[in-house]
């Protein structure tokens, strides 16, 4: 088996950086300048690892008390009743995402205010010519691995608008539960896993975030095939499959519902029975921290750790995503980036 050892080390550092991600992102966000404005909603633009921040947007804002709706668009065009009083936040790790870019674009020609966060690229430049505010992030990240910076910055810029989301408390206990979080509980997870080629992952409600975002971890980072089951929708359908024995064994990692969360604890009481009833590896993760966002980021944080390991344990490369490199290429041939 090859082994990846200088590629995973890459991975877990950069993974490592969390705490300090959040620091700088928060710190960047909540220094742009104050428009003086009320909009009427938030859209937030953005693909694959930069797009999940958009999840966490809406997520964390659904939790709180604001006011004004928040969209979140992975795609390559904005909702038709998009107009001059929406705040457009275009998120691009590398600031060269075609979907992302048409939207920005799109965001300008109808007068919308466009935030830009981003390391650089067509976005920057974009940003720069049409005198927006842009929030520079970190360069040398993996998309998926700026995560915590891409997310800290988009609060810190909303709340530079008066968009209050979450406070600095949060902020401050998010990097402590951060600091707590070891390489170790990743490594634990990946080996007993590392036997299975298919995987499971679900979540209830706020832990929708998770079920998805471990998913994509664990295909770029892992190359593993997995499916992620999201509750309370799939207990309409998905959970149908499980009412036969299933020929395939599949890990299934599930997260623990907050006990105040009385609809996601009995749906994930009776899920953990029929998981069990498959008779195949059932793990289940209680993300830690004394707020949402600490817990998100905290099982976040713990995806990054766990796919970067099951890489290892799989002898796969965890920084190669080169595939994706063959849709980009397909739209630069039609001058579509
Ligand atoms: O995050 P961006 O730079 O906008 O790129 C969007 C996405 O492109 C690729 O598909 C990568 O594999 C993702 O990790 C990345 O997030």
């Amino acid at each position: 088996m090859v082994n990846f050892s200088k590629e995973v080390e890459e991975m877990l550092s950069l993974y490592d950086s969390f705490p300090k991600q959040i620091e700088a992102g928060y710190k960047k966000g909540t220094s742009l300048e104050n428009l003086d404005k009320k909009f009427k909603g938030i859209i937030l633009s953005g693909m694959g690892g930069s797009g999940v921040t958009g999840d966490y947007i809406k997520t964390l804002g659904l939790n709180s008390k604001i006011d004004i709706p928040i969209e979140v668009v992975k795609g390559d065009s904005l909702p038709s009743w998009v107009n001059k009083d929406y705040l457009v936040i275009a998120i691009s790790y590398s600031g060269n995402t075609h979907e992302t870019l048409s939207c920005a674009r799109q965001a300008y020609s109808l007068g919308a205010e466009v935030i830009a966060i981003t390391s650089g690229g067509k976005l920057e430049e974009l940003a720069k010519q049409k005198g927006s505010q842009i929030v520079s992030i970190s360069k040398n990240y993996y998309p998926r691995t700026a995560i915590a910076e891409l997310v800290s910055s988009t609060l810190g810029a909303l709340k530079s608008q008066n968009i209050n989301i979450i406070n600095d408390n949060e902020i401050n206990d998010a990097i402590e539960t951060l600091k707590g979080t070891s390489r170790g509980e990743g490594l634990n997870i990946a080996n007993s896993i590392s036997d299975k080629d298919l995987y499971i992952i679900s979540g209830c409600g706020p832990y929708e975030l998770l079920a998805n975002r471990w998913r994509q971890e664990f295909s770029e980072n892992a190359k593993a095939v997995v499916k992620s089951e999201v509750y309370p929708e799939s207990a309409h359908n998905d959970i149908v499959v499980w009412q036969v024995d299933q020929k395939y064994k599949p890990a299934f990692i599930m997260f623990e519902a907050d006990k105040d969360n009385s609809l996601c604890s009995i749906l994930t009481n009776l899920l953990e029975n029929i998981y069990k009833k498959q008779g195949s590896t059932l793990i289940k993760i209680k993300p830690r921290g004394n707020n949402l966002f600490s817990k998100l980021i905290q099982g976040t944080l713990l995806a990054g750790y766990v796919s970067t390991y099951l890489a290892m344990r799989k002898g796969i490369n965890p920084t190669d995503t080169s595939i994706t490199g063959e849709y980009k290429k397909a739209l630069e041939k039609e001058n579509l980036v």
